[in-house]
């Protein structure tokens, strides 16, 4: 297999705040690294720590002890990561309203402009070739306050772009974003990381979305340290569960747990989506639902011609899954 280069690694870094009543440690010995080429999702409970250990990988804010090591050699800035090396997207607002979108990614190309203030044609490639990354052209000259919160995400990570770093940092990058803006975001990082072999690392508390696109988990809330693994290892040992304690959600399945509060078994015969719906119905009303066996009601899913019904023991039809139910309830 081939080898992985590290661009991020910790090094013994313990992370959390000096305060005057004493040290509070979130994490302790830290000694992980963010890969090339990967994503990776950082995930535990609310308060754990994600922000601040983002923070301070950002350069953001001093370690509690340890070291993080940027690129091949240590890191040679005292005070944090060099701007070439890491760009951070956190989750404050945009405030500077009056700037138009193609400034706000011009601010990328800030370590790269020297003493001028002028843009240089290189940079402007560079602005224009993130707007095109995430897709986002056609808002160059929009004001930021004309645009939707999932558009200002798209355009903070276009200047994280344009800073044309091998490492994103990202704090919640979805908050606030529906569904499908959700999934735009996290699949577009993903690309990104494949694409130009950058190191991604996001907080995040998407836990369907992260399961299904990243590369690696890093995973807090036991003790004061991360387990790390592929989203389906972690998924399979029960780390999640035991950090997350799930209450009615069943991770394995990726289902909500129902009660079968009715006492009454149903068996159910069909295929594919058409089956799940119907059996997630069935169950969703308290129902319990079995494979095919003697003296149960059975119900068979059909299509035909390019419709569904829902045949109770060979006689009863019903073509929306609504009418089924109403005739079971
Ligand atoms: N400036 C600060 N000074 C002292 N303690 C802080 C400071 N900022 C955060 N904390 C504490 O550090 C802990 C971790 O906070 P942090 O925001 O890093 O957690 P998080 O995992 O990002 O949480 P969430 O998922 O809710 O965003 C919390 O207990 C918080 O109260």
């Amino acid at each position: 297999m081939a080898n992985k280069t590290a661009l991020v690694s910790l090094h013994q870094l313990s992370v959390g705040y000096a305060l005057p009543a004493g040290r509070n440690v979130l994490f302790e010995n830290l000694g992980l690294t963010l890969n090339a080429g990967e994503l990776t999702c950082f995930m535990g409970p609310n308060g754990v720590g994600k922000s601040t250990l983002i923070r301070t990988l950002a350069g953001l804010q001093k370690a509690l002890s340890g070291e993080v090591h940027y690129g091949a050699g240590p890191n040679q800035s005292p005070k944090g990561p060099l701007p070439h090396q890491v760009s951070v997207v956190l989750t404050d607002r945009i405030a500077t309203v009056q700037m138009d979108v193609r400034e706000l990614v011009s601010f990328g190309r800030y370590p790269y402009m020297g003493w001028g203030i002028t843009l240089s044609k290189d940079d402007q490639q560079k602005v224009s070739e993130a707007l095109e990354e995430v897709h986002i052209q056609h808002l160059a000259d929009k004001k930021l306050y004309e645009l939707s919160d999932g558009q200002q995400q798209m355009v903070m990570i276009a200047r994280a772009l344009a800073q044309d770093t091998p490492v994103i940092l990202l704090d919640e990058p979805t908050a606030h974003l529906d569904l499908n803006n959700r999934v735009e975001v996290m699949n577009l990082l993903r690309r990104l990381a494949r694409k130009l072999n950058k190191a991604i690392l996001i907080a995040t508390h998407e836990l369907d979305l992260a399961l299904q696109t990243a590369d690696l988990i890093w995973l807090a809330g036991r003790g004061k340290t991360l387990v790390t693994g592929i989203p389906e290892d972690l998924v399979l040992s029960g780390v999640f569960d035991e950090v997350f304690q799930f209450k009615g959600y069943d991770l394995k399945t990726g289902k909500i747990s129902h009660e079968a509060y009715r006492d009454k078994m149903i068996s159910l015969q069909g295929d594919g989506h058409a089956y799940l719906w119907t059996r997630n119905a069935l169950e969703r009303n308290g129902f319990s639902v079995t494979s095919p066996g003697p003296s149960l009601p059975h119900i068979d899913v059909v299509e035909k011609d390019g419709h569904l019904r829902w045949i109770i023991n060979q006689k009863t039809s019903f073509d929306t899954l609504q009418s089924l139910l109403t005739h079971f309830i």
